[in-house]
């Protein structure tokens, strides 16, 4: 496997404006819902990233057709029975959207079908969605802890549930939404927190009535989905190393274009608002039922403050960079609640610890948080653990450390980020990339 590492330098401001790709979780629900409609879909701003190109190639194994036209992703969509049993399991990377939402997806088909992922994809947790889909009816196994490979038995014959989440997981939501499609009766699923609520929004645009009353969603079995125009955003996630580049660099003038700022995904402005950063959303607009705006951050001085754990599910993949905007305040932020960020593509804790730690941090790790003063930054070697999200956050902290920054294992940035390098450069940074092989 080609191995590839960074070594980042802050050498200007953050200025201008810049885009972001597409919205990987509302790309993902894209395909998965297009696929399964009636007729044709035209999804425009897919994000190509390797996660949702993985959901893709899932379903042209299941006979779907695909394809790019100019820059959309054209879906012809087999109808809620056309998919046909994949000839080999179906490799999901990295990515645990689309094992989870997969999951739930398939346990109601004719057929049987394996999924499966790369090393960081088989150690996540995926009890819990073969729980709940196992009192749906479904024929579903992981190894003995309950990790994929997912061995999904066709032919069952799912009933609706009433399911109290004992986790806040969008994941886990949409995945009993998406067998709930196939199942008798309703399905009902109570949130112990606010998820981003993207699959309830795209199944409405495609003409299933799901709805919601507080934290309760509820959608009755048997329903069709029409195809049709799909609209992605840019993703707020990606926006944030944007965001954070600016507000911890003194002298940026920075906006981010057509981000999406669906309020179950806007954590991030939030805590970096409460920090003291400057964040102004301009232009606000509706695109394809989510809202957008262009982002407009200035940089400032920032403090360290006590994180709202209620927030933690609206901003949880942005912890890694919120966490470099953490070192660059002035005194201690603190964040608890926050377990989930240990089973993410790596322990999202302790790698970031480890990390900022090396670049002279001072950081305290708690089971559920983490404790981190701000102070001054050095340059240093870092290793990603082949997570994404923690090597594009240490490459936004060269722009306010001493020296480098050389971050190991950062292929898996393409997954949610493909041209990260290059938006870098408007960030002020450069990034020298080496690649190699590794065992
Ligand atoms: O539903 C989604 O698209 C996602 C939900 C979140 O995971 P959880 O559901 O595990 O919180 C998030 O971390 C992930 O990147 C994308
Ligand atoms: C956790 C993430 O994604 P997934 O769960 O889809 O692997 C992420 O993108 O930060």
């Amino acid at each position: 496997m080609s191995r590839v590492d960074w070594d980042v330098r802050g050498v200007a401001s953050p200025a201008g404006v810049v885009r972001v790709p597409g919205d990987k979780s509302i790309s993902h629900r894209a395909v998965m819902l297009a696929a399964i409609a009636e007729g044709r879909s035209d999804i425009s701003g897919f994000l190509e990233g390797e996660d949702c190109l993985a959901t893709m190639r899932a379903f042209q194994a299941m006979g779907v057709s695909i394809a790019r036209r100019g820059d959309q992703l054209v879906v012809d969509g087999v109808g809620r029975d056309g998919l046909q049993p994949p000839a080999e399991p179906l490799d999901l990377g990295n990515s645990g959207t689309s094992m989870r939402l997969l999951a739930g997806l398939l346990a109601g088909q004719a057929f049987d079908v394996t999924l499966t992922g790369d090393d960081s994809l088989r150690r996540r947790p995926m009890k819990r969605v073969i729980d709940p889909l196992r009192l749906m009816g479904a024929a579903i196994a992981g190894d003995d802890q309950g990790r994929a490979p997912l061995r999904i038995g066709g032919g069952a014959r799912l009933a609706g549930i009433h399911y109290d989440m004992p986790v806040a997981s969008a994941q886990v939501a949409s995945c009993l939404l998406l067998a709930g499609l196939y199942a008798s009766g309703e399905t009902v699923v109570t949130e112990p927190g606010v998820c981003r609520d993207h699959t309830e929004r795209m199944l409405q645009a495609l003409g299933a009535a799901v709805t919601r009353t507080g934290n309760v969603v509820r959608l009755a079995g048997g329903q069709s989905l029409q195809g049709g125009a799909i609209e992605v955003p840019a993703d707020i996630s990606s926006a944030a190393f944007a965001l954070v580049a600016g507000a911890i660099s003194p002298d940026a003038d920075l906006v981010i274009e057509a981000v999406g700022i669906n309020p179950t995904r806007t954590g991030v402005m939030q805590i970096l608002r409460s920090m003291g950063a400057a964040i102004e959303c301009r232009n606000e607009r509706m695109c394809g039922g989510e809202p957008v705006a262009d982002l407009h951050v200035r940089g400032g001085a920032l403090s360290g403050i006590d994180i709202d754990p209620e927030l933690v599910p609206l901003a949880i993949d942005e912890f890694p960079v919120l966490f470099v905007a953490a070192a660059c305040a002035a005194g201690t932020t603190r964040l608890r609640g926050a377990a989930e960020l240990r089973v993410k593509e790596s322990d999202r804790l302790a790698v970031m610890a480890a990390g900022l730690r090396a670049m002279g941090v001072a950081v305290t790790e708690f089971e559920d948080g983490i404790d981190i003063t701000g102070g001054p930054l050095t340059g240093a070697r870092v290793d990603s653990h082949g997570d994404h999200r923690v090597a594009m956050a240490f490459a936004i902290a060269a722009l306010r450390a001493d020296g480098p920054v050389v971050i190991d294992d950062c292929a898996n940035v393409a997954t949610s980020f493909p041209g990260f390098e290059t938006v870098a450069g408007q960030l002020g940074l450069e990034v020298a990339v080496r690649t190699g092989t590794s065992a």
